[in-house]
């Protein structure tokens, strides 16, 4: 059965990469950058909450708008609407459990306060939406701190790995932090190009071998780069391309156990990247990899081309993973923080 998450068309991903490489890089995306290779040159101020919001325009209408519709045609509060907005949450991927957990909370709620309107109904279904997520939050902040912190990114090929990281490095080094980039992914050779093409663009350092080479031997010597030149954040690239769970346990393990003895002052990250459109998939995926890997935060790409945004709240609540950042365009700075609050409010609003 998780054969199937692993397997990919590579002919088919080989000639979107390719297709990828060959598109002319947006002149505007790449900054000035001062002596130490930090981005000096800023854009306009930009409303982080007005961006999320416009990400999340499909899962609105998918989710909020027919939920508004439906409260609007039931006169009274029964059981049909509670089965219509089970429906509703369900088709949004936010998972059988949690869509139950979230319907039987609102019932109770609806009982207690003695609820007859179904406009009401509305607000509380927003704050338990809130509620489920924020109890089962982790931490949603990145550990970055004094020391330096190596992030080794999980997860299958496709999602979004390589412009994550591209994205990623872009935001620290907006923050004036050195970062260096170690592409662990030797699979195919175009994958280190497209990688060392986001690096440059975001102004990182890179530290590659050759196609085919052992990953742990880039992330090894990227670990000896990041200590001689005294950088904040160590990025690695790892590859997705495995067919059985027993091989992505093995390569993973071996670069965690590089990263341990070469490097154990560092704080780890292990980030696990999900596509949001592949809704209950990413689930799937998700639980196979909290199998192999300590994944201490998922970074959830392509929120912005899918209805199925109601994943993030499956991932936090059913997985109790969490949501650290989120993907929310192809451009370089459309990588954002994630917090439950503006989430909640992005898809109410
Ligand atoms: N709309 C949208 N597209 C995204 C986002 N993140 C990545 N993509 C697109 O998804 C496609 C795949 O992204 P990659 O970064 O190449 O994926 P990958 O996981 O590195 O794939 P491999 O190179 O096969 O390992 C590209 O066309 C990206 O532009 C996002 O947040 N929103």
């Amino acid at each position: 059965m998780f054969k199937n998450f692993f397997r990919r068309n590579k002919e088919e991903k080989k000639d979107e990469n390719e297709k990828h490489l060959e598109e002319p890089i947006d002149e505007e995306e790449i900054k000035a950058t001062n002596e130490n290779g930090n981005i000096v040159e800023e854009k306009p101020q930009i409303n982080f909450f007005q961006k999320l919001k416009a990400g999340l325009d499909k899962t609105r209408k998918g989710m909020t708008d027919k939920i508004d519709a439906i409260l609007r045609s039931y006169g009274k509060i029964d059981e049909e609407l509670f089965d219509d907005l089970e429906e509703i949450l369900v088709t949004a991927d936010v998972g059988i459990n949690t869509t139950m957990e979230i319907i039987d909370r609102l019932k109770n709620r609806v009982k207690e306060e003695k609820i007859s309107e179904p406009d009401k109904v509305r607000e509380l279904l927003k704050e338990e939406i809130k509620k489920i997520m924020e109890e089962s939050e982790g931490d949603n902040k990145l550990k970055i701190g004094s020391s330096p912190t190596v992030i080794l990114m999980v997860g299958v090929n496709g999602v979004g790995k390589t412009t994550t990281i591209g994205k990623l490095s872009y935001n620290f080094k907006k923050q004036g932090k050195k970062v260096i980039i170690a592409a662990g992914d030797t699979f195919r050779a175009a994958a280190i190009e497209q990688l060392e093409e986001w690096s440059n663009r975001s102004g990182a350092d890179f530290v590659k071998h050759s196609e085919g080479a052992d990953p742990a031997a880039v992330i090894f010597d990227g670990i000896q780069a990041a200590k001689a030149r005294k950088a904040d954040v160590l990025i690695c690239d790892t590859a997705g391309r495995l067919h059985n769970k027993k091989n992505l346990m093995n390569e993973l393990s071996k670069i965690f156990r590089v990263v341990n003895s070469e490097f154990p002052e560092a704080e780890k990250e292990v980030l696990l990247v999900l596509d949001a459109t592949t809704g209950q998939n990413a689930i799937s995926q998700a639980k196979v990899f909290k199998e192999v890997c300590d994944i201490t935060g998922v970074v959830l790409t392509k929120l912005d081309g899918t209805a199925k945004g109601g994943v993030v709240i499956a991932l936090q609540s059913e997985l109790g993973l969490p949501v650290k950042l989120v993907g929310i365009g192809e451009k370089i700075d459309d990588l954002q923080e994630f917090n439950v609050e503006d989430f909640v409010e992005a898809i109410f609003d």
